[in-house]
């Protein structure tokens, strides 16, 4: 390419928009569409990261050149280029968010890289007389001349030196040297026999070459350590021409533990005509999309593994998408020991450095099928067969930043581009999907038995208004599930007990006065948290220390008010001493692999009791789980949001389905203040189909999704007034052009008013067709760019998922 159109990686109005640039005649070969580049910009020509979109078939005037090529071949596939201008036109984001969201943290460019010598061929002194010593230690693209760079970029063409990104954890990632024979065994036995007797350790390493190490190789320090051939051996035995020595890339291995290969099921006759269609679209190369809605249990991975591997046996790859979290580890694991190596995981539980490691994997063909959370929509995987998207009502698969993007939009978008089909799977689908299926857009497919026909648990509601507080065991637990607890305590089995809260307590409140504790940057109450012993903002972070005296009249009548888990452990401890309880919340599993390890543990009966926040209501697949609880069923119901229903029924329903998986049958309770609410009746059914109608009539009375699209558009500012009065000048440029059948709610404060000192205030549109919205709310965001030097901030957010 002699001329390049890119976007450079400033987020700007101004600047989300391609830019022309010459290349120098040396590296014209080099660069293709995906190329990560530096490029001279603004009137400074400082370099910035700029990424290839096309050849420019123009030059313009005052063009410049640029100045490197940050990676030796193209970062991004053309595929994931084109797919980065959908999102952002789709989403409203800037260009360059969206190509930056498809990047691991370790390509960001301000990672510190170095030249490694990996080939005898090349020594550091003819290194540093090509780039002088410093470029050696710390490589500054943008100070190599184009002459240079291609020399590098030949260096590293031919394995003679390759670029090192340091990550944090670069200790653990590394080269290592293998060790391969060059000779026939025949030959070895032959020189072996012709050696002196004195040369023992030569004929020891000559025997290991007959006997014992094949054509993969052998790791050079597992010939130092484990068979005591010195490295002065192995050097003459290179020399004598009888092995050689090879630098392999070692990657991060992000898997702590291995996993036992398993053999694929017998599908039953409900998951075979799932997996019959499924299949037939794979194989015909046609993008459909399905939805597999299956009871709790009904063996939807199952169709899954094998419909991924239907789409490995035509030589395709494949592409998982799990929400964020507890499930991850798990269900990486079953697919491993399906598909074993050819695994990669990328998800937040991993550092930096592993999911830069991974993603090399992906790119470079090693691995083909990819597991993981919202962002591996983006993995760098070329000719996909098959895309599933599990739990597809997760509300964890839209972006809640720019680009706000939904993964189940985005996985639909790839694979129309691979001609391949989709799976959303859910017990309990989205009302968004579901209703695709009544128009024919989406083809839906249902399991509803379990696997092997295993009853679903039955369901007790317990009603919290008529346990008075004295006839309750303790302050969080009814009598009836204090009983049940203890039934299957004796019986050895085990439970799994939900809490839809964090922390020890929601809040402190003095009795006195009333005054409660707020963050003193944003509208919401601090949050009592043991581990720190300090009082927390979960969304600024603020912390501050326990207090013993009300701020406001110096009472010293504190309390504390709410249920969190740690609370409700102490409670278990006192009512059933003992019963081992495992805890999983946001705290207990901050550390990475914290998740694995507890799960781990339950599943080795470690522990009787597994008490955790939603995070457990998902995905677990344990035998001995008999009995479920949940704590209080009514926290999501509160809240102001017109999903509300939607996410108690998921909720409920899905940690139900914990129990009675196996041979023994389920129970259920569910302690609730509203029994009545039919989200809470319909779940005690687990009738999915029967709630999504009920739920419909509902959205349709009230105007929602799915019978509206909706958009948010939010404006910020730290002088309230201010974001007033742009939220109705925003207004005033929405309404004439928005037909009569629009509705327009707002301007009004958002939930949470402020947030780090910043006022928030909200505009809804709900439409079901309007021309002119998606041009307005591109002025919209085009003018914002002086908006934000004025100190506003404008985010259009399209299909929010929690707008209250
Ligand atoms: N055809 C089959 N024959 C026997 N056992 C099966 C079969 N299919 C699945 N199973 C087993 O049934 C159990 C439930 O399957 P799986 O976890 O895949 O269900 P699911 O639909 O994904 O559940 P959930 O939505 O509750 O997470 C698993 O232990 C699985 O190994
Ligand atoms: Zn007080
Ligand atoms: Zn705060």
């Amino acid at each position: 390419m002699k001329l390049v159109q890119v976007i450079v990686d400033v987020t700007a109005m101004q600047t989300d928009t391609p830019y022309t640039y010459g290349v120098p005649i040396e590296l014209q070969d080099q660069i293709d569409v995906g190329s990560r580049l530096l490029v001279p910009f603004g009137k400074s020509n400082r370099p910035i990261q700029a990424f290839v979109i096309s050849e420019a078939q123009e030059a313009v005037e005052q063009m410049k050149d640029i100045i490197a090529i940050l990676d030796n071949k193209p970062t991004l596939t053309p595929e994931l280029v084109q797919l980065s201008k959908w999102i952002s036109e789709e989403t409203f984001a800037f260009r360059i968010s969206c190509l930056n969201a498809m990047l691991p943290n370790a390509l960001k460019v301000t990672t510190k890289r170095s030249i490694k010598i990996i080939s005898d061929e090349v020594t550091t002194e003819q290194l540093i007389e090509i780039f002088g010593q410093e470029q050696m230690q710390d490589l500054r693209p943008a100070d190599l001349s184009a002459k240079q760079q291609r020399q590098l970029n030949d260096l590293i063409a031919n394995d003679q030196v390759e670029l090192i990104y340091h990550t944090n954890d670069e200790a653990r990632s590394q080269k290592v040297t293998k060790i391969y024979p060059l000779l026939t065994t025949e030959k070895f036995r032959e020189i072996s026999e012709s050696l002196a007797k004195s040369k023992k350790v030569q004929i020891r390493l000559l025997d290991l070459l007959q006997n014992t190490i094949t054509e993969d190789g052998i790791e050079q320090v597992e010939l130092v350590n484990q068979f005591n051939i010195g490295r002065s051996t192995i050097n003459t035995a290179v020399d004598k021409g009888w092995i050689e020595k090879r630098s392999i890339e070692k990657y991060r291995d992000p898997f702590s533990s291995p996993v036992e290969p398993d053999e694929k099921f017998v599908l039953n006759d409900e998951q075979q005509v799932a997996y019959d269609d499924i299949s037939t679209s794979v194989d015909q190369r046609q993008s459909d999309v399905f939805l597999l809605e299956g009871v709790t249990g009904s063996g939807k991975t199952e169709v899954y593994l094998q419909s991924i591997e239907t789409a490995l046996q035509s030589g395709r790859t494949a592409l998982m998408l799990v929400p964020e979290i507890s499930l991850t580890p798990l269900m990486v694991n079953r697919v491993r020991a399906r598909f074993g190596n050819e695994v990669a995981a990328l998800h937040s539980g991993l550092s930096d450095g592993e999911k830069f490691d991974e993603w090399r994997r992906i790119d470079c063909g090693e691995a083909k099928v990819v597991v993981g959370a919202r962002s591996a929509v983006f993995a760098p995987l070329t000719n996909i067969g098959i895309i599933i998207v599990d739990e597809e009502h997760s509300s964890t698969y839209k972006q809640e930043d720019n680009p706000r993007y939904h993964a189940r939009d985005v996985a639909i978008k790839r694979a129309q581009t691979f001609n391949c089909p989709v799976v959303l799977g859910s017990a309990t689908p989205s009302l968004e999907s579901r209703a695709r299926c009544e128009k024919g857009l989406i083809k839906l497919l249902t399991l509803t038995k379990r696997s092997q026909e295993q009853s679903l648990p039955e369901v007790k509601i317990v009603d919290m208004r008529n346990v008075s507080a004295r006839s309750r065991s303790s302050e969080n637990f009814s009598n009836q599930l204090v009983e049940a607890i203890q039934d299957k305590l004796n019986r050895k089995e085990q439970v799994v007990l939900l809490l839809n809260r964090r922390g020890f307590s929601s809040f402190v409140m003095c009795r006195s006065c009333g005054f409660v504790l707020k963050c003193p940057n944003c509208d919401i109450s601090l949050t009592l948290h043991m581990d720190s012993h300090s009082m927390r903002c979960h969304y600024c972070g603020h912390e501050e220390a326990i207090p013993q005296t009300c701020a406001n009249c110096g009472s010293n009548k504190i309390r504390f008010y709410g249920v969190g888990t740690e609370k409700i452990e102490k409670e278990l401890n006192q009512l059933f001493p003992e019963a081992g309880v495992i805890r999983m919340d946001v705290d207990t599993t901050r550390r990475k692999g914290a998740h694995e390890k507890l799960l781990a543990r339950f599943g080795n009966h470690e522990g009787d009791i597994l008490l955790g926040t939603q995070m457990i209501a998902k995905g677990l697949d344990f035998p001995d789980v008999t009995l479920v609880g949940v704590l209080n069923a009514d926290t999501a119901l509160e809240l102001p949001d017109f999903r509300a229903s939607e996410r108690t029924f998921q909720l409920l329903t899905q940690v139900s389905g914990r129990a009675g998986r196996a041979d023994k049958t389920g129970e259920v309770y569910i302690q609730t203040y509203n029994p009545e609410h039919y989200a809470i009746k319909l779940a005690q059914k687990q009738d999915y189909e029967d709630f999504y109608h009920k739920e419909m009539y509902l959205r349709n009375l009230g105007k929602y999704a799915p019978f509206y699209y909706s958009v948010q558009i939010t404006i910020d500012h730290q002088d309230e007034k201010m974001a007033v009065k742009k939220a109705y000048e925003v207004l005033n440029d929405l309404q004439p052009n928005l037909s009569k059948n629009a509705i327009v709610l707002g301007p009004s404060p958002k939930a949470i008013a402020r947030i780090k000192q910043r006022y928030f205030y909200q505009i809804v549109v709900k439409y079901k067709r309007e021309t002119n919205l998606k041009k307005v709310l591109q002025n919209i965001r085009s003018e914002s760019q002086d908006d934000y030097r004025k100190g506003y901030n404008i985010n259009i957010d399209v299909e929010p998922q929690n707008f209250v």
